[in-house]
C-alpha cells in the first residue's frame, strides 16, 4: 500500500507538497502541492522531476521530510517476562530503555513463589540495567496449590510485590507448578488477597487438553473466572493477554474497576492465518494462540473505545531460537524492543491513534493505584526495519516481524 506525507520543499521555497511513498518509504511516486498560493509559478511536474533527479544522483533530496511525530507520557508494561541470568542480562536493558516500570512474571524454573525468591530476583533485575537506566520492577507472586495467606501480608509489607499471578497448571510456559483447583486449595489465600487489596493476574485459559485450543480462553471465563468473581466480588483482577470477544464481552460485563484486561501486540496485529503464511510460522506462536479475524477487530473495537479497562501488557517472552524453531517449539513472542511502534502501528490503523496514551501511560497505573509518569518518550512515524535477531550471551531470539519494516519508531525518551 502507499503512504501519503507531508514535506516542506527547498526549492520552490516554503511550498508544502504531499509526496505518495512506496510501501517501503523509499520511493516518492507522485507529488501534488498543498498551497497552490506560494507555488503557482512552478510546474508541479518540475519538481517532481528534480526531487526524483536528486535522489536518484544525490547527495541529497530536494525535499525535507517531516513525518508524523507523537508525544507521549512514557508508559510501563503490566506484563513482561525477563527470565533469568545471561538472558535477562540481555532483555532487561531492552524493556528499560522504553518501559517506566514492568510487572515481572515469576514463572521461571523453579518459580517465584515466596517474597523472598521475588526479592532476591529483583535485585538481580537492578543489576542487569545499564547504569543510566531508571526502571522500576514490579514483582509478582506465583500462585501453587500450596501458598499460604500469611504470604500475601508478607508480600503487602514488603513495598515490592504487587501481585500474584494464577497460572492453571499446565496452560503455558513454566505453569506445570501452577494451580491444579483454585476453588479447591486457593479460597483462604484468595480471602487475603481480598482483605490486603492484592491484584490478582490471570492467564485465563483451561488447562485441559481435551478442550480445542482455540476455545480456552472463553472456557475458562465459563468455569472458573465467572465462579471466582461471584464468590470474591472485591478481589481486584487482571485477564492477562486476551484474545477473544469473549473476554472483551466479559470484561465489559463487570462492574467498573473489578476487573481490567491486558492487550498484547501480536493479538492486536494479527490473527491465526499467522501461525501458517505459506508455512509454520514458530515465531507467531504464543499462548494464547492466535485467535480469528473476528476476535481481533474485537479487540481493536476494545482498546479503540478509550475504556479504561484495557492497557498495554507486551507478553514479551524470550525464548531461544532453537527452543522455538524445533519440532515442539515453545510458546512465546519476544516484542520487547519494538511493543510500543507496534501498538502505536495497531492504534494509527484503527484510527484511534488519540487513545494510545491512555492505554500505554494512564490506565494501568490508574487500576494499580500507583502515580502516572512524569516523563514523556516520542514516536515518530517513520519506518525502521526489526533486527532479524538479537545475538545475546545466551543465544540468539528472534523478535516478532524479524528483518520486516515497521511504521513507527521511537525517536527519544
Ligand atoms: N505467552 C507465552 O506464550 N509464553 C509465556 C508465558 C505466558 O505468558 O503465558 C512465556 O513465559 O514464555
Ligand atoms: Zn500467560
Ligand atoms: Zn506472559
Amino acid at each position: 500500500m502507499d503512504r501519503l506525507i507531508r514535506f516542506h520543499c527547498v526549492s520552490p521555497p516554503a511550498a508544502s507538497i504531499v509526496c505518495r511513498m512506496d510501501s517501503a518509504f523509499r520511493r516518492i511516486m507522485h507529488i501534488s502541492f498543498l498551497d497552490t498560493a506560494k507555488t503557482q509559478k512552478h510546474d508541479p511536474a518540475s519538481v517532481c522531476i528534480r526531487a526524483l533527479c536528486s535522489e536518484k544522483s544525490g547527495p541529497s533530496l530536494d525535499v525535507h521530510q517531516e513525518p508524523q511525530r507523537l508525544t507521549i507520557t512514557q508508559p510501563d508494561d503490566w506484563h513482561l517476562h525477563l527470565r533469568d541470568g545471561e538472558a535477562l542480562t540481555s532483555v532487561a536493558p531492552h524493556s528499560a530503555s522504553v518501559f517506566r516500570r514492568a510487572i515481572i512474571m515469576p514463572n521461571l524454573t523453579p518459580p517465584v513463589t515466596s517474597v523472598a525468591v521475588a526479592l532476591a530476583y529483583r535485585e538481580r533485575i537492578l543489576k542487569a540495567l545499564k547504569p543510566n537506566q531508571d526502571f522500576l520492577p514490579l514483582m509478582t507472586l506465583y500462585l501453587t496449590d500450596n501458598t499460604s495467606s500469611s504470604e500475601v501480608k508478607i508480600a503487602k509489607e514488603s513495598g515490592h510485590v504487587v501481585a500474584f499471578k494464577f497460572y492453571p497448571a499446565g496452560a503455558t510456559t513454566n505453569s506445570q507448578a501452577g494451580v491444579t483447583d483454585l476453588f479447591r486449595y486457593c479460597m483462604p489465600v484468595l480471602e487475603e488477597m481480598v482483605q490486603q487489596s492484592m491484584p490478582l493476574l490471570i492467564h485465563g485459559e483451561v488447562a485441559d487438553s481435551s478442550i480445542d485450543i482455540f476455545d480456552r480462553e472463553h472456557r475458562f471465563i465459563d468455569t472458573v473466572l465467572t465462579p471466582l468473581m461471584a464468590k470474591f466480588p472485591l478481589l481486584k483482577i487482571v485477564l492477562e493477554h486476551i484474545t477473544t470477544q469473549d473476554a472483551v464481552e466479559f470484561v465489559e460485563s463487570c462492574p467498573p474497576g473489578s476487573i481490567a484486561a491486558t492487550v498484547t501486540p501480536q493479538h492486536l496485529l494479527l490473527n491465526r492465518n499467522a501461525l501458517f503464511q505459506r508455512g509454520i510460522r514458530p515465531h507467531h506462536y504464543c499462548l494464547p494462540i492466535l485467535k480469528r479475524e473476528t476476535h481481533r477487530q474485537a479487540l481493536l473495537k476494545a482498546i479503540s473505545s478509550g475504556s479504561k479497562r484495557y492497557f498495554i501488557g507486551t507478553d514479551s517472552a524470550p525464548h531461544e531460537r532453537k527452543t522455538k524453531e524445533a519440532s515442539c517449539g515453545c510458546a512465546g513472542i519476544y516484542t520487547a524492543p519494538i511493543a510500543l511502534p507496534l501498538y502505536a502501528q495497531a492504534f494509527d490503523k484503527a484510527g484511534a491513534l488519540d487513545k494510545l496514551e491512555a492505554f500505554t501511560s494512564f490506565n494501568g497505573p490508574d487500576f494499580y493505584g500507583l502515580p502516572r509518569n512524569t516523563k514523556t518518550i516520542t514516536l515518530t512515524k517513520s519506518s525502521y526495519r526489526v533486527p532479524q535477531q538479537y545475538g545475546f550471551g545466551f543465544g540468539t531470539v528472534v523478535p516478532l516481524f524479524a528483518g520486516e519494516i515497521l511504521e513507527w519508531s521511537i525517536q527519544e525518551v
